[in-house]
């Protein structure tokens, strides 16, 4: 996959499917764009592009606030997840005022038209320009629109979802997603108890601006050198020990060494309790030892 900045001056030669939207998570709705981008594109022989925007488009309409920049996946995950989706061409165009002022008609001709796309694939509820119209097809391409993707508990969405993780409720979300939540982050020095509790925990420091799981234990898989192991991780403040700090923490089972400055992937796939203020060390580490049970036992 070719990562591009649209410009002034791109132009693509060849014929293409354009697939347009901002796709945040990438989730099982916008999946089924990209399904038939790549029914699409077989049928025809041409590569797929995607244009999208590095940042939420509601930063350019609304009063800012950080929570505005959070993400469900960090900027190298998403890359990831259009290449997986079968994306050949990733365009990120910055959502400016002038871009959003655009007419339908002139989004087309100063836009699409500069894909040369034979095909363009949308969702339903994408809208274009300052009129706000569905893209329609002309002389030049075609538009398919893809209808809403729902469950039964209703159409499947990025809100959804945000909700769904910041509320802890992971397996919701991760069915959703079509695959599961994760937080890549930087293994650092915390206060050196978790080896006292039998549990040595590497404490993350994450990087990116994405949506963290709500506080409290969960069982996770974690990507480290290449390998999936499982583990349980606490998001909280130690109340045991009167924290103040909010962490992130995980344990890898059956592993141990010292892996200070090395960057862990925790895959997030259920949530086993909420955090509890323990009268005592003792206790907590008794609890640790069911939730290790639980998180042993957990299947994909
Ligand atoms: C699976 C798991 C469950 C945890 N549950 C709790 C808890 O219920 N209450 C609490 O105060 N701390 C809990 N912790 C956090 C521990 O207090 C923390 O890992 C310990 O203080 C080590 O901190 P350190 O890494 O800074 O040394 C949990 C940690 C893990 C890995
Ligand atoms: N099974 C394991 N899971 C996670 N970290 C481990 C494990 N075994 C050893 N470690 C190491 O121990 C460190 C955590 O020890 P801990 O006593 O919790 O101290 P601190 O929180 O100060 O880092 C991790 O950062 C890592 O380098």
């Amino acid at each position: 996959m070719e990562i591009l900045e649209f410009n002034e001056e791109i132009k693509f030669d060849e014929e293409l499917i354009l697939v347009l939207g901002y796709f945040d998570g990438l989730h099982l709705g916008h999946q089924a764009l990209f399904a038939e981008a790549r029914k699409v594109a077989a049928v025809l022989n041409l590569k797929i592009a995607v244009l999208t925007f590095p940042e939420k488009p509601t930063l350019t309409f609304e009063k800012f606030s950080p929570d505005m920049l959070l993400k469900l996946t960090s900027d190298q995950k998403r890359a990831d997840l259009f290449a997986e989706n079968g994306v050949d061409y990733l365009v990120f165009k910055d959502f400016t005022s002038d871009f959003a002022h655009q007419t339908s008609e002139e989004f087309s001709k100063n836009v699409v038209l500069k894909f040369n796309p034979k095909v363009v694939i949308t969702g339903f509820d994408y809208t274009t320009g300052s009129d706000m119209q569905n893209l329609k097809s002309t002389e030049d391409y075609r538009v398919i629109i893809i209808p809403e993707q729902a469950d039964d508990q209703g159409k499947i969405s990025s809100t959804r979802i945000r909700k769904a993780v910041e509320e802890g409720e992971i397996a919701q979300a991760n069915a959703l997603l079509g695959y599961a939540y994760e937080t890549t982050g930087l293994v650092v020095h915390g206060f050196a108890r978790g080896r006292q509790l039998g549990y040595p925990t590497a404490n993350l420091v994450i990087k990116d601006f994405i949506h963290l799981p709500a506080v409290g234990v969960y069982t996770c898989d974690v990507l480290f050198h290449g390998e999936r192991h499982r583990g349980f991780a606490s998001i909280g403040y130690n109340d045991t020990f009167n924290g103040t700090e909010k962490t992130v923490e995980v344990h890898i089972f059956d592993f141990s060494g010292e892996i200070y400055g090395e960057k862990l992937t925790v895959l997030w796939l259920d949530k086993i309790r909420d955090m509890i203020k323990f009268e005592n060390m003792e206790q907590l580490i008794a609890q640790m030892k069911e939730d290790e049970r639980i998180a042993r036992r957990y299947r994909l």
